[in-house]
């Protein structure tokens, strides 16, 4: 998994509350078992203006001038500020998968739903929550500021904007280590593949009749 250490991107905004997964990739593009290639579909019904089909080439698609994330002044980000309850409604892991794979980092929000925000540690991104009021500041900030980017610095647990302002930010250590060290959680026990392989020769010996063996005379 890839690592999270610091990151300073071009921000984007989803201004409204309650964004749920079904909005973050829509049910019908759950086809696929990849984790990869949904970020041509992240937001698809509001991106678009038809109904995109899985495994479509979006490139030909007619697409939704209004939707904040068209606007040229977005492409490219990898920060994203949201409103409340954010990644909402279900389980599917696809949310953080295709925000991702669209280019995402970290998603900046005054709350998120919980199974989505720990779905992010276990995906290499970043979900950070501030207080509403300090979403408010950096809505109006990206608003009018063109081109306007975000320093992240998990280590420190800050967001620091181009003006100098810094927010501190919360985060569990064990989830804040396995990001800094882009372990999620075939990483972490890989961490003890010797132990393992150590057991596994020792049960093998004692009980080779369980690794389809007859037993030594
Ligand atoms: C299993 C998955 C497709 C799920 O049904 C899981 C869930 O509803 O939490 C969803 O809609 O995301």
């Amino acid at each position: 998994m890839k690592a999270f250490t610091q990151l300073s991107g071009i921000v984007a905004p989803m201004d409204r509350a309650n964004v749920d997964t079904d909005m973050i990739i829509p049910k019908n593009f759950l086809k696929s078992i990849k984790r990869s290639g949904f970020g041509k579909n992240l937001f698809d019904e509001l991106r678009y203006l038809d109904e995109g089909q899985p495994d479509q080439d979006c490139s030909g698609r007619p697409i939704n001038p209004e939707f904040p994330l068209n606007f040229p002044r977005y492409q490219n980000a990898q920060i994203l500020l949201a409103r409340e309850n954010f990644g909402c409604g279900s389980s599917r892991e696809h949310a953080p998968w295709a925000l991702d794979d669209y280019g995402f980092r970290c998603v900046i929000a005054p709350s998120f739903a919980d199974i989505f925000y720990n779905n992010c540690f276990k995906n290499g991104l970043l979900p950070i929550e501030l207080p509403s009021s300090a979403l408010d500041s950096l809505f109006q900030a990206l608003y009018d500021n063109e081109g306007f980017t975000l320093n992240i610095d998990l280590a420190a647990q800050t967001v620091t904007t181009p003006a100098g302002q810094v927010y501190t930010f919360e985060v569990d250590e064990f989830r804040k280590h396995c990001l800094l060290n882009g372990l999620d959680d075939i990483g972490l026990t890989l961490q003890e593949a010797d132990a393992i392989r150590e057991y596994e020769e020792r049960v093998k010996a004692q009980r080779p009749w369980l690794f389809g063996a007859t037993a030594s005379k």
